[in-house]
């Protein structure tokens, strides 16, 4: 087994955790050996001598043979990336917006310098699921993989649903739990989901898709009415990202949106900051993989498992990687409900047909059916005004 020296960069949620769990874990012949960080006057759980301001005490160093990033901002994360591959440095990453807007470029990069980037905790926190895409669902017909991808949101949708607490609580608790982002924007208008599906779509379906091509609404525009109507309807309301199949061309599906889930589905079961997937395929029908999708230990658990895969040179290879014309979003339709404190004029017109309205002096709701054309509009997906919630 080789001699794993780390390089580690970011001392915050994450940092911190798989520096605790390095440390007892000494039989994976991995220790840490440089801790570079950005504060250097911020008081550290860990021996001074370790850390380093310097991105290059860890980047010029030969002994160190791994680099494992967990900082919180992505354009730097990028320069100390690919500068460790072509210094011959294995990486490990959690960091899915670097990810999903360079995942071509650094995967090639990893081959060219023969070495393995691994970024199983970037997708669900603490849930294998690239792994499962890439290894185990290689020659089963994927048709779609569709579930909650960001612990923040539920976290918040759970707390509004079940214990009627504010958004703002609720946000204001799932940061100080470690769930949420360094900009927690990224988190509550859907970003972090899109970056988490475009990753998943190229380990499941072989497609790169960009964050900007997905579908997208955060959960900031829900308001108590529309909470109120999911109970009365036996609803509740996830944040769903779902990419799906659709055509023998290959077309993509691909969404980040609010969306009603029947109290008896799976997914429904799915609280706080945990994560659940679906995944559909031809042969094995529906699978689900659950577990906790942010916070320090269980995304330190998916950090580890990569260092520890770096031990038998484990890299992705993308098998199913295909360089077909990729189609997404151009057809179909979805059940839509739209709902608004006041009347918003022209929204009638995105629907194809309606199916119930609903007025009253305080809300105001439409359900009715948009095509998938008219839903990506940006008019519609950044209203404030409006709640815009799909039927699953
Ligand atoms: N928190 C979670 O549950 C999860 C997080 N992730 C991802 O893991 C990564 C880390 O997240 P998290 O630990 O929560 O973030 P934190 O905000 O808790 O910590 C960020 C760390 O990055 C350091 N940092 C920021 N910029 C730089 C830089 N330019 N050079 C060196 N260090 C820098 C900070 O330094 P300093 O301490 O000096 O401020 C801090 O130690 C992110 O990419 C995040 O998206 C992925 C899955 C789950
Ligand atoms: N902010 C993210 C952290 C894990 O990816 C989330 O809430 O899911």
């Amino acid at each position: 087994m080789q001699k794993l020296n780390i390089g580690l960069f970011g001392f915050g949620v994450v940092g911190e955790g798989i520096y605790k769990v390095l440390e007892e874990k000494p039989e994976l012949n991995a220790s840490i050996k440089k801790i570079v960080i950005k504060d250097k006057d911020k008081f550290r759980n860990a021996p001074s001598e370790l850390f380093s301001t310097n991105a290059n005490d860890i980047l010029n160093d030969e002994e160190i043979n791994v680099v494992v990033e967990l900082i919180s901002d992505s354009d730097a994360a990028y320069t100390i990336i690919k500068k460790a591959f072509n210094n011959k440095k294995h990486v490990v990453s959690a960091n899915k917006k670097l990810i999903a807007e360079n995942h071509l470029e650094l995967l090639q990069l990893q081959k060219e310098n023969d070495v393995s980037f691994l970024y199983e905790a970037s997708v669900c926190g603490s849930v294998p699921i690239i792994r499962n895409l890439e290894e185990y669902f290689d020659n089963d017909l994927l048709n779609y993989v569709s579930g909650i991808v960001n612990g923040t949101t539920n976290y918040i949708l759970t707390k509004m649903a079940n214990e009627n607490d504010t958004y703002q609580d609720a946000l204001k608790a799932a940061q100080e739990n470690g769930f949420a982002e360094a900009d927690p924007t990224a988190d509550v208008e859907g970003f972090d989901a899109a970056h988490k599906l475009t990753i998943i779509t190229l380990h499941a379906f072989g497609r790169k898709i960009e964050s900007n091509d997905v579908i997208r609404k955060g959960i900031t525009s829900l308001k108590t009415k529309d909470f109120e109507y999911a109970k009365e309807k036996g609803f509740t309301i996830k944040l769903i990202a779902n990419s799906r199949i659709i055509n023998e061309n290959g077309e993509l599906i691909s969404t980040v949106l609010p969306t009603f889930v029947k109290l008896d589905k799976t997914i429904a079961l799915v609280n706080n900051e945990y994560n659940g997937v679906l995944i559909g395929s031809s042969l094995s029908d529906e699978q689900f993989l659950y577990g906790k999708g942010a916070g320090r230990f269980p995304t330190s658990s998916a950090v580890l498992s990569d260092i520890s895969a770096l031990q038998y040179d484990y890299q992705y290879s993308i098998r199913k990687k295909s360089d077909k014309n990729i189609i997404v979003n151009k057809s179909g339709k979805v059940k839509v409900y739209l709902g608004s404190e006041t009347e918003v004029s022209g929204i009638k017109d995105f629907f194809e047909d309606i199916e119930e309205r609903y007025q009253s002096n305080s809300y105001n709701h439409i359900i009715g059916t948009i095509s998938i054309v008219h839903l990506k509009n940006q008019k519609l997906l950044n209203d404030e005004r409006l709640s815009l919630i799909v039927f699953e």
